[in-house]
């Protein structure tokens, strides 16, 4: 079976590991390798996988060569040299300058660039924590933004911008534990983007806010003299992460400083604002405003600030961003101060890499010189003088000049002790750019000692990992071990798809990007800054370097690109889009605006006034209150007042849009009346998110599938509507009808369907590869789908609970236990504890370790050979690192028996108790 094996992909660290167990003395590979015209073994470019050289001139058809598709144990390939065609720069910039004095010029003449003067207030802790992590001074710039009208006591917004890298977050962070700690008892909150970066953000507030005191001593004892009994870190600055669907129930009492998602962030929001509690906030963080234009999650951000806007309290809104050209608007919108500056700490040098030379784009100093204007015909006609030259390569495996430039430009890097990170369009190129890269790398028998350990204990994290390594992509703890290494310096290349340079923070001394696309298309002037904005980083790297690799065709675009401004940012709500509803809605339905006056004056305060007349608006909402309405989610008296019906008020409690809410509401109103308990299908069913994976069904998987049901699954679809005829006729050729409402409706009920036999078997610890490829979709959408169904069934409780459906919310709370812990029932109580998650709690059970109880009797030594057999990837590595593993192993299986130990402790007294 090539399936398996070929899923396996391995990484550069793996393909080192290989080689250190079967050293090869370099040699040739001719006649080893199948060559590039070959179609053996090589893969023709998935629809997201096209190679740069796709759209090369001498190449109508190429094929990237799969990763998983080289032969193992390859042999080295050498690097090309890189060489100087001028001894020096012909100018001499700050870049220049900064490769010989390696640290940012301070000021320490000024003292207000000292974090602990008297201008900023703050206590000797928070300043010695910010030492800690390397802070010691602020940033000319940070001090003058600070230093804006009304920003350090609270009274005014401020809305800035910097550059990627800049120092911004230092700002909010000052500002924001000004407020919390100037008022004990009050609120901040911190919206970012990603998961990746909530989680970043926490670990980072936490040290920042280590040990520091919020209530001073004679209120700590009243506190402690009061009715209620104190919490351990009653006094201190609690930092709260909120992402996914695990805090959905966490609470306004829960934090001081909460960081969250843009969604998480708004449904806190709307909880508190219904509940009253929403007076305790005093600041609200928006980091990357610019998402404020985000087609699909961006309108988010606007309602967080409109709805702010309308308390009539202070907040106090802190706005940032690198990319936003349209400062003023937002500034405006928000009544903020506004602060810009184009301070790099590390100076940036940007280079076009055509053909095997590198051209100087333009030292990106911020002293205000213009970055050079190249033009594709100086380029390819010789006006243009490279500054360097990369050898053509002896390696026909680097025959490709974009390919040889990536490999010798990461060589050189990581020989100079450097990080970089090479950015590639596809999930395969990023694989194979990997492999091609390592086989250039000094052979592990030659590197120090210490880094040789380091990489190997890595390895031994990686596989310890209770996920195993899932080859459809990297798990959070797979991404954080990694991330890590490469910041402690023991790992120097990293290779990513573009999409991911917004949702990471790896500063490198060089980045690298293999052509400028994603998939097909060519990524965007926004996307292009976010990439190169991760070189160089203060402390990390003198200066940083990018270098932006293409092919003669590209050239023109590649050039328009780099010195493209970045699209002005505007309001993403409209009627079409059904943004407005869902505003009005949320509204309505928190008990914000519930006058047809209050609703205007709430719209008028929104960034969409800013672009639109009021008659324009006036309209929408006119007609978006009837439409509410007519779905019943509204109501209004003879006054136009509005008030929420109760299934309004669950949709905006669980989050989800109006339309998937009135379908989702059917639905469950048709389980209210059967709902099949005997089986899973039916409650995987009402757990399956309703939004768009864009899933394509394939119709014989599916008739495979359904014939598969037993009767209870049988059952369910009968519910549903699902007809076993139609799916038999769809499975021969017939295609699905979706013209009218009903059909449409009709069709939604047979693709969650196919979703959730997807979410069935992702229950039933199938992998996520072999989920995507039995149901013919993309790892992608599988990855997703196993994602968004956690936060979707916390959802689905909530809304049952706000319908008055209590039995059925306690039924769904239950599973959701199960969805969390990925694997079978009986597994439940396992996978409470501790790495005993999924396929590891599948092996200990199977060796007979049943319930919490069995654990927590255990000799941790014998645990030892269960987590051994519970690694997945069979990455087993002998000789020395087998003493390595066992170590880490068994330091598992400690924390393993403690933890059911605990558990099985509050288990017993909880049944004391009872009796
Ligand atoms: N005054 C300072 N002195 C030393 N280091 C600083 C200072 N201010 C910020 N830094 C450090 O510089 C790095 C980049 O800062 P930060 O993450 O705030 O940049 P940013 O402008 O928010 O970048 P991004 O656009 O990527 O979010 C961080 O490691 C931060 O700790």
């Amino acid at each position: 079976m090539k399936s398996m094996q070929g899923l396996l992909h391995k990484t550069s660290l793996q393909t080192a590991q290989e080689q250190q167990q079967k050293p090869v003395a370099p040699q040739s590979v001719a006649g080893q390798k199948r060559a590039w015209s070959s179609n053996g073994g090589l893969v023709k470019p998935q629809p997201l996988a096209t190679t740069s050289a796709a759209n090369s001139t001498s190449h109508s058809t190429v094929y990237f060569q799969k990763a998983i598709d080289l032969p193992l144990a390859p042999s080295r390939l050498s690097a090309s040299k890189i060489i100087h065609l001028r001894g020096n720069h012909a100018t001499t910039t700050e870049y220049s300058q900064r490769r010989l004095i390696s640290a940012t010029p301070l000021s320490s003449r000024d003292p207000e660039l000292d974090l602990s003067h008297p201008t900023y207030g703050l206590s000797g802790q928070i300043v010695s924590n910010f030492a800690l992590l390397g802070i010691n001074h602020i940033y000319p710039w940070q001090k003058n933004c600070l230093k804006g009208p009304g920003l350090l006591n609270g009274e005014r917004n401020l809305v800035y911008c910097a550059p990627t890298g800049g120092g911004k977050s230092l700002v909010a962070d000052l500002l924001m534990l000004k407020r919390i700690i100037g008022e004990p008892g009050t609120k901040a909150l911190l919206v970012l983007p990603y998961v990746a970066l909530v989680q970043e953000k926490v670990g980072w507030l936490r040290k920042i806010a280590q040990d520091v005191k919020i209530l001073d001593d004679s209120m700590l004892q009243d506190a402690a003299n009061g009715p209620w009994r104190r919490r351990a870190d009653h006094g201190t600055i609690r930092v709260v992460g909120f992402f996914g669907g695990g805090k959905l129930r966490a609470t306004w009492d829960d934090f001081d400083i909460g960081v969250c998602t843009l969604e998480k962030a708004n449904a806190l929001i709307n909880t508190a604002i219904e509940d009253g509690s929403i007076c305790k906030l005093r600041c609200v963080v928006l980091d990357e405003l610019h998402m404020i234009d985000d087609d699909h999650r961006g309108y988010i951000l606007e309602l967080i600030a409109t709805k702010l806007m309308c308390l009539g309290q202070q907040v106090q809104l802190i706005g940032m961003s690198a990319t936003l050209p349209n400062l003023n608007l937002l500034a405006t919108w928000l009544g903020a101060h506004t602060y810009e500056t184009r301070y790099r700490p590390v100076p940036i040098e940007e280079h076009l890499v055509y053909d095997g030379k590198i051209f100087l784009a333009g030292p990106n100093d911020g002293l205000g010189h213009t970055p050079s204007q190249l033009s594709s015909q100086d380029v390819t006609g010789g006006k243009t003088v490279p500054i360097r030259r990369i050898d053509a390569s002896a390696h026909k495996e680097f025959k490709d000049p974009v390919l040889n430039a990536v490999v010798s430009l990461a060589h050189e890097t990581a020989s100079m002790g450097y990080g970089v990170l090479v950015f590639a369009g596809s999930r395969g190129l990023c694989e194979s750019d990997a492999r091609w890269i390592s086989r250039v790398m000094p052979q592990p028998n030659t590197l120090a000692t210490d880094i040789f350990d380091k990489r190997i204990s890595l390895l031994g994290d990686l596989r310890s990992l209770s996920t195993g390594i899932d080859p459809a992509g990297l798990t959070s703890e797979e991404r954080d071990l990694i991330a890590s290494a490469y910041d402690a310096g023991t790992i120097l290349v990293c290779v990513a798809t573009c999409s991911l340079a917004a949702g990471i923070n790896l500063p490198a001394r060089r980045v690298i990007l293999h052509n400028v696309k994603l998939g097909r298309e060519y990524i965007g002037p926004a996307m292009l800054r976010q990439m190169r904005g991760r070189a160089g980083r203060q402390g990390k790297t003198p200066v940083g370097e990018t270098y932006l690799c293409c092919r003669e065709p590209d050239l023109d675009h590649v050039l328009e690109l780099m010195h493209a401004d970045i699209p002005k940012v505007s309001s993403c709500l409209s009627i079409k889009n059904r943004r407005i509803q869902r505003a009005l809605l949320e509204v309505v339905a928190v008990r914000l605006a519930t006058s047809r006056e209050s609703i205007e004056d709430y719209f008028s305060k929104s960034l969409l006034r800013k672009s639109q007349s009021s008659d324009l608006i006036h309209d929408s909402i006119d007609s978006s209150l009837d439409e509410l309405q007519t779905m019943g989610l509204i109501e209004s008296d003879l006054f136009s007042n509005y008030t929420p019906t109760q299934l309004g008020k669950a949709i905006v409690a669980s989050a989800i849009d109006p339309d998937d809410g009135v379908f989702i509401h059917k639905e469950l109103v048709k389980a209210l009346r059967a709902f099949v308990m005997d089986g899973e299908m039916h409650i995987l069913y009402v757990f399956t998110p309703v939004q768009d994976f864009g899933t394509s069904v394939n119709w014989q998987v599916f008739r495979n599938e359904m014939e598969g049901l037993d009767e209870s699954g049988l059952r369910v679809l009968h519910f549903l509507g699902i007809k076993p005829t139609s799916v038999l006729r769809l499975a021969q050729g017939a295609s699905l009808k979706e013209t009218t409402t009903e059909e449409k409706q009709i069709a939604r009920v047979y693709r969650r369907f196919y979703l959730a036999m997807q979410l069935r078997d992702i229950c039933n610890e199938v992998p996520i590869h072999a989920v995507a490829r039995k149901y013919d979709m993309p790892r992608g959408s599988v990855q997703a789908l196993s994602q968004t169904c956690q936060g979707f069934a916390a959802g689905m409780v909530k809304f049952c609970e706000h319908m008055g459906w209590g039995p059925m919310a306690a039924a769904l709370d239950h599973f959701s236990d199960r969805l969390m812990a990925g694997a079978r029932a009986e597994l439940l109580a396992l996978s409470k504890v501790p790495f005993v998650k999924s396929r590891t709690a599948r092996v200990f059970f199977e060796n007979g370790y049943r319930s919490i109880a069995a654990l927590a009797n255990a000799d941790p030594k014998d645990l030892v050979p269960i987590l051994m057999q519970a690694q997945p990837n069979k990455l087993r590595i002998k000789g020395q690192n087998d003493e390595l593993m066992e170590d880490k192993m068994l330091a598992k299986a400690n924390i393993i028996c403690s933890a059911a130990n605990r558990l099985w402790n509050i288990q017993m007294q909880a049944e004391m108790d009872e009796i």
